[in-house]
């Protein structure tokens, strides 16, 4: 049995909360509480990314309640003289189960290329994490026409060959709806959001289960259209992360 996406088997819509540099100890607790005694209320899997310094707070506070962990972020090495940074087995070994790799914000800030990003996705699979890799286009290069063919570049450079739908969740993130409070059309999203599926095809054995989240301004009024939209199976949302009633809401909206 397929799916109107071609799933095997359709794997259930990833929510995932991306914190960026926001929240302290104790906000954290809060919000992490309230999505671990919610979750059941929602259809989907639920995952937060917040700081790496709030990871174990509020691991404790997730608890088995079934939300996942994820870090936003990871160095290749194991371990070794990279003041600051975090390796993907510290962040399994605090209960993690993903990491965001190739975030635009660490594109754009720390000057992260394809190669890079593939790096960091390896270091996160030899760890056991699943990586979540982000990738899209800067407004100029949706203006010119290149949207597709920049997320395609970006894709092939920066996932690695041979995962799979259990190993592997790509996030489709356009730079210029991040934060703004503008979105991508439904056309527009489902065009990309298949092209990445084609394009997975060549790297990935069952490139048809593997989740394709949307990022980008994702809020309790729009999630409901644009995670209807074919080849999308999830979020991943920042600033609607930060509140428990807009992040389920989110979730709920989510077919
Ligand atoms: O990682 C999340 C994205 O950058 C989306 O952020 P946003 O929902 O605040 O637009």
């Amino acid at each position: 049995m397929t799916t109107k996406e071609g799933f095997a088997v359709a794997p259930r819509a990833l929510i995932a909360g991306n914190w960026k540099m926001n929240m302290d100890r104790v906000s954290s607790e809060v919000l992490a509480s309230a999505l671990a005694q919610n979750v059941g209320s929602v259809a989907v899997d639920l995952a937060v990314c917040p700081p790496s310094v709030y990871l174990s707070p509020v691991s404790v506070v997730l608890g088995s309640s079934g939300v996942a962990l994820g870090g936003q972020d990871c160095h290749t090495a194991q371990n070794g003289a990279h003041t600051g940074d975090v390796s993907p087995e510290m962040l399994a070994d605090l209960g993690c189960t993903y990491v965001i790799v190739g975030h635009s914000e660490r594109r754009a800030d720390h000057g992260e290329d394809d190669a890079a990003v593939r790096a960091k996705a390896e270091a996160a699979r030899r760890a056991g994490l699943i990586p979540i890799v982000c990738v899209g286009e800067t407004e100029a290069e949706r203006d010119a026409g290149k949207a597709l063919d920049v997320v395609e570049s970006q894709v092939r450079g920066s996932v690695p060959e041979g995962l799979t739908g259990a190993t592997l969740v790509v996030a489709y993130e356009p730079v210029w709806a991040i934060g703004t409070g503008r979105t991508p059309t439904a056309d527009d999203v489902a065009a990309v959001h298949a092209h990445i599926r084609k394009v997975l095809g060549d790297l990935c054995g069952d490139a048809a289960n593997v989740r394709l989240l949307y990022g980008g301004s994702v809020k309790p009024g729009n999630a409901k259209e644009l995670m209807s939209v074919a080849n999308v199976n999830g979020a991943l949302v920042g600033g609607a992360s930060l509140k428990a009633e807009d992040f389920l809401g989110i979730a709920k909206a989510t077919p």
